[in-house]
């Protein structure tokens, strides 16, 4: 089906092109979207900003930055204030093509808490459509879909994409 979801997804997979292909990571691309009018606030793809970034890390931290917040590590929350009373748009969603992380080899601030630091005003994300669980390469089983559940998030599966998400996520690593 060409709902919306997919159509986000696929555009997910196109942003995670641009990501390097690493033994050490995968390869995702994330939107951040405002409902109900689907406008897309933000994009991002894994490593896109400095540092050893996630995608739905840069597409927070560019939409801090848009709304003035430099310090999206720790003020990610200031660039998520209550819509203006009258606004349409009166959710936020992050799509990635990849569950957002729990856990992190690096020990970096994982994307799940990063998504839920954005609702410290009482705003924020509250969905995530994500188009593949991650693969057990690094922390095994992920537990970034029970993470953001169990703090309320909703998780929405966009089904139909994984061998691609999976191609490109995986370009780096070995093939046996
Ligand atoms: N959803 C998601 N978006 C990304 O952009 C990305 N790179 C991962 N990857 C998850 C994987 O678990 C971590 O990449 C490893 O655990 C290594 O941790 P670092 O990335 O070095 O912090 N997951
Ligand atoms: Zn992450």
């Amino acid at each position: 089906s060409s709902s919306i979801h997919h159509e986000y997804m696929r555009e997910c997979i196109k942003l995670s092109l641009n990501a390097p292909a690493k033994p050490t990571n995968f390869r995702v691309g994330a939107l951040l979207v405002a409902e109900p009018s689907h406008t897309i606030l933000a994009t991002g793809y894994t490593l896109e900003l400095p540092g050893n970034t996630h995608a739905e890390q840069s597409a927070l931290a560019k939409y801090a930055q848009q709304k003035g917040v430099d310090d999206p590590e720790h003020r990610l929350a200031d660039a998520f204030p209550p819509p203006p009373p009258g606004s349409t748009d009166t959710k936020l969603a992050i799509y990635t093509s990849m569950e957002p992380c729990a856990l992190r080899l690096s020990g970096n601030k994982t994307c799940a808490q990063r998504i839920l630091d954005t609702r410290a005003q009482g705003w924020g994300v509250t969905k995530v459509y994500y188009g593949l669980k991650e693969p057990e390469t690094f922390v095994g089983e992920s537990a970034g879909v029970k993470m953001l559940t169990d703090a309320g998030i909703e998780l929405e599966y966009v089904a139909g994409l994984e061998e691609e998400i999976l191609t490109v996520t995986l370009a780096g690593h070995a093939h046996k």
